[in-house]
């Protein structure tokens, strides 16, 4: 089954074109990685497959459904909530700042499910578990967590939802070695056959690499290469991707830098 269709995505701020006409699918379980450099349109193109931005023009069908724009009853932000979620690179400002952080997973699982007090809490702490927290992180507030850690409940809290699509844009990059396994280990489980899929936004083409089956490259907001990610990485057809290839394991390179 396809999760997720774009068709002919395009978004144009004032004289910008942020994304020319960018088309893919996600297929049950699949996991798809959007690679580019820093300002190429991935960001934009996850924020519309979200709703959170509205395309300038094309579609976007989510689990069988055409998104369009406009107002959506409550209960029908829910059924969309449990379609997709993003997990976006600084999770801080989408954390309440006076939530503690077991609260923000709790009130997220009984925003879905309807569990007895006992189920929420055990759920809870399984869900900060599977993310490398502690029953003690549940007590404190965002600001008493590092960047890593915050990033952290961000993912156990979109995970919490068992969204059909789970958008990642940039949210293992800052995590240290050790913990991205974990997050990636855990992000593999939860494809089991008929679990979820993921758009992986990432300039780190090692990541993409493990977790992705079909790789998308973006420069300029148009895709100029796809194809499975293993193919792409060996043996890139574009002379852009190739510079994306060879700009990595420099010394010094960031993702901003131009290649021209
Ligand atoms: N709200 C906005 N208003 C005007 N221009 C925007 C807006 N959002 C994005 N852009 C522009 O659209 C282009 C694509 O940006 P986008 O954030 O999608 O790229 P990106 O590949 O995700 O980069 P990064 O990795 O830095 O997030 C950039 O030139 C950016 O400046």
């Amino acid at each position: 089954m396809t999760v997720i269709q774009a068709e002919r995505l395009r978004k144009v701020y004032g004289e910008s074109v942020a994304v020319a006409d960018v088309s893919f699918t996600v297929e049950e379980g699949e996991s798809v990685a959007i690679v580019g450099e820093s300002g190429s349109g991935k960001t934009t193109v996850a924020r519309m497959l979200l709703g959170l931005e509205t395309p300038t023009s094309g579609t976007i069908t989510v689990c069988g459904r055409a998104r369009g724009a406009g107002r959506v009853s409550s209960k029908e932000r829910r059924r969309r909530a449990r379609e997709i979620q993003i997990v976006f690179q600084d999770p801080y400002s989408s954390l309440d700042k006076l939530q503690r952080i077991g609260d923000v997973i709790s009130t997220s699982l009984s925003l879905h499910f309807s569990l007895t007090p006992a189920e929420l809490r055990r759920r809870t702490l399984d869900l900060l578990e599977s993310v490398g927290l502690a029953e003690r992180h549940a007590a404190l507030l965002p600001r008493q967590l590092s960047g890593g850690q915050r990033q952290r409940v961000a993912i156990a809290r979109a995970i919490a939802v068992e969204p059909r699509v789970l958008v990642l844009d940039e949210a293992v990059a800052a995590l240290d070695v050790s913990i991205q396994a974990q997050i990636l280990n855990l992000l593999a489980d939860l494809r089991a056959p008929g679990g979820m899929s993921y758009v992986f936004i990432s300039h780190d083409l090692a990541v993409v690499n493990q977790i992705s089956d079909t790789a998308i490259v973006m420069h300029r907001g148009a895709v100029v290469e796809r194809g499975p990610t293993a193919d792409l990485l060996r043996d890139p057809q574009e002379d852009y991707t190739r510079a994306l290839l060879a700009a990595v394991p420099r010394p010094g390179w960031k993702p901003s830098r131009r290649i021209t």
